[in-house]
């Protein structure tokens, strides 16, 4: 055991310690050794590193989020000692095999995710063979109940409802239209979500362009009594916090396995305590034939009953991206838009916010069968929907604003159409790319915006797409990429010419 004298670092790390190189090769430990940091009776499990510079001897430099939770002040003195290693690699392991896992083992995963317990290396590890080998409803079931009752769990008065989108698909910010519309009927919808995990935008990113979204259990409770709805971040610490660090490592591998995206979402509903949701499936991004769509509908459908919570799903048109704009600012100035006038903005994101409220409302009991989308398109049309939007991003910390006010990248690049045509595919993946090498979601300011949606006619040099950046150096990239890439196809009535020779 070593005992180390704590040097608080100002590093942006959760679960790497430092300590001095030659204390390092002095003792009984190796450099990435998992240690257990003990301080009055509280522990945390890390990673060791060493500094020849940073780090005297005789000292342990803990980022500064090691130090809060285990409550260190500079200089205080803490012990280290070797760590057992998780018993989560040998379920790892199974899985990747191909074998179906038991509630325990899957429950001890969860539980040291939670605990900082595995690194990323081995919950990459854990996604990949997901991945490849999934999971059955029994697995998934017990993955999400405990992915929801590692962290906080909301109750509430009364029935509560929400709508989830699987994601994928590029521009998707219904929410922030839909959530305002149902909350302005009188229904609860507390309303969590993920940021970007193969986008350039979640609806967390999106929002938070906006306002504060890592609100605390008891702010969210204040904020939907005062509004009856909210947007928040689900990865604010509290609720289902396994859910936000296999996201990040999702994010880094760009895949959603089936098992995950499931739990990562009904997870999140558990412990919000929602009764009912309804599931967007975005056809043609995550999944990519009706039949696909079908079966994960089914899917969600049948842990919700797992789980008591009642589960409509929606599969919808998500072939081309959803709007015109794509990044978190760019699209939290469409749906604003589409709050104050909602016939200047574009029709697929109205539709689709509009076609959802409509369900909804359907199952909160607001609107007959069959007249929940007209109810839904009124509430916007006159205004009550963007009021009820202002007073919830207030009432989370932010302040009124117009879609004029949102600024976007201060640099961009329109790109042409080579030739006269029509516009035939825009492609979603490569219109993400372009947007995430902007530098979306974290430079809020980046992304993408279309002129063009496909069937358009275009002539020769009319812009098809804008590319916004906040730095030079990544728009050019990103410039250099469309070139390559060719997001949005234009082709002309004559599409091959074939000759005898
Ligand atoms: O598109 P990608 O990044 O893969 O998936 C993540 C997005 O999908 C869900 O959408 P919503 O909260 O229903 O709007 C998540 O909350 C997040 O915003
Ligand atoms: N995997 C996920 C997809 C969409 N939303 C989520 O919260 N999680």
């Amino acid at each position: 055991m070593l005992f180390l004298k704590a040097k608080i670092l100002d590093i942006d790390l959760e679960n790497i310690v430092l300590i001095n190189y030659d204390d390092l090769k002095n003792s009984q430990y190796f450099s990435q050794d998992r240690v257990v940091i003990e301080y009055k009776n509280k522990e945390i499990i890390a990673f060791l590193y060493s500094s020849k510079d940073l780090i005297n001897s005789g000292e342990i430099g803990l980022p500064k989020k090691i130090a809060d939770e285990l409550k260190v002040k500079e200089g205080d003195i803490v012990n280290v000692s070797h760590a057992d290693k998780p018993i989560s690699i040998q379920y790892i392991k199974k899985k990747m095999d191909g074998n179906k896992l038991k509630k325990e083992e899957i429950y001890t995963i969860i539980d040291e995710i939670v605990d900082n317990n595995l690194s990323n290396i081995e919950i990459s590890a854990f996604i990949t063979a997901l991945y490849i080998n999934g999971m059955d409803i029994e697995e998934i079931t017990s993955m999400t109940i405990r992915m929801a009752e590692t962290g906080e769990m909301i109750k509430w008065e009364g029935q509560v409802y929400d709508v989830h989108s699987i994601g994928g698909v590029p521009g998707n910010k219904y929410a922030l239209i839909t959530v305002p519309i149902i909350a302005y009927t009188g229904l609860k919808i507390p309303k969590t979500s993920s940021r970007a995990i193969t986008s350039a935008a979640g609806t967390a990113d999106i929002v938070e362009v906006l306002t504060r979204v890592n609100l605390k259990v008891e702010e969210i409770k204040r904020v939907v009594k005062e509004t009856n709805g909210c947007l928040v971040w689900g990865g604010a610490l509290e609720l289902a916090p396994a859910d936000d660090i296999t996201i990040t490592v999702e994010r880094a591998l760009n895949i959603d396995p089936k098992p995950l995206l499931l739990s990562s979402v009904l997870s999140k509903k558990l412990a919000m305590g929602i009764n009912k949701l309804l599931i967007d499936i975005p056809l043609g991004a995550k999944v990519k034939n009706m039949d696909e769509a079908s079966s994960l509908a089914r899917n969600f459908i049948e842990l919700g009953d797992r789980l008591n919570i009642y589960v409509d799903c929606a599969i919808t048109y998500g072939e081309q991206p959803i709007g015109r704009a794509i990044g978190p600012a760019l699209e939290a100035k469409e749906a604003l838009l589409a709050l104050e006038d909602y016939k200047k903005a574009p029709n697929s994101l109205v539709e689709k916010a509009i076609s959802l409220s409509g369900i909804l409302l359907e199952m909160g009991g607001i609107a007959p069968k069959g007249e929940g989308k007209d109810l839904a398109e009124d509430i916007l049309a006159t205004g009550k929907a963007h009021d009820k939007f202002m007073e919830i991003i207030v009432a989370q910390g932010g302040e009124e604003k117009t879609s004029d006010e949102i600024e976007v990248g201060k640099y961009y690049t329109d790109i042409l159409s080579p030739i006269d045509g029509y516009v035939t595919k825009i492609s979603n993946e490569k219109i993400t790319k372009i947007a995430k090498t902007a530098g979306a979601p974290n430079d809020k300011k980046a992304g993408v915006y279309l002129n063009v949606k496909v069937g358009n006619k275009v002539e020769k040099n009319d812009v098809l797409f804008t590319i916004y950046s906040d730095s030079k150096e990544r728009l050019e990239k990103a410039v250099k990429l469309s070139r390559l890439l060719m997001p949005v196809k234009v082709e002309g009535m004559l599409l091959k010419r074939i000759t005898r020779f």
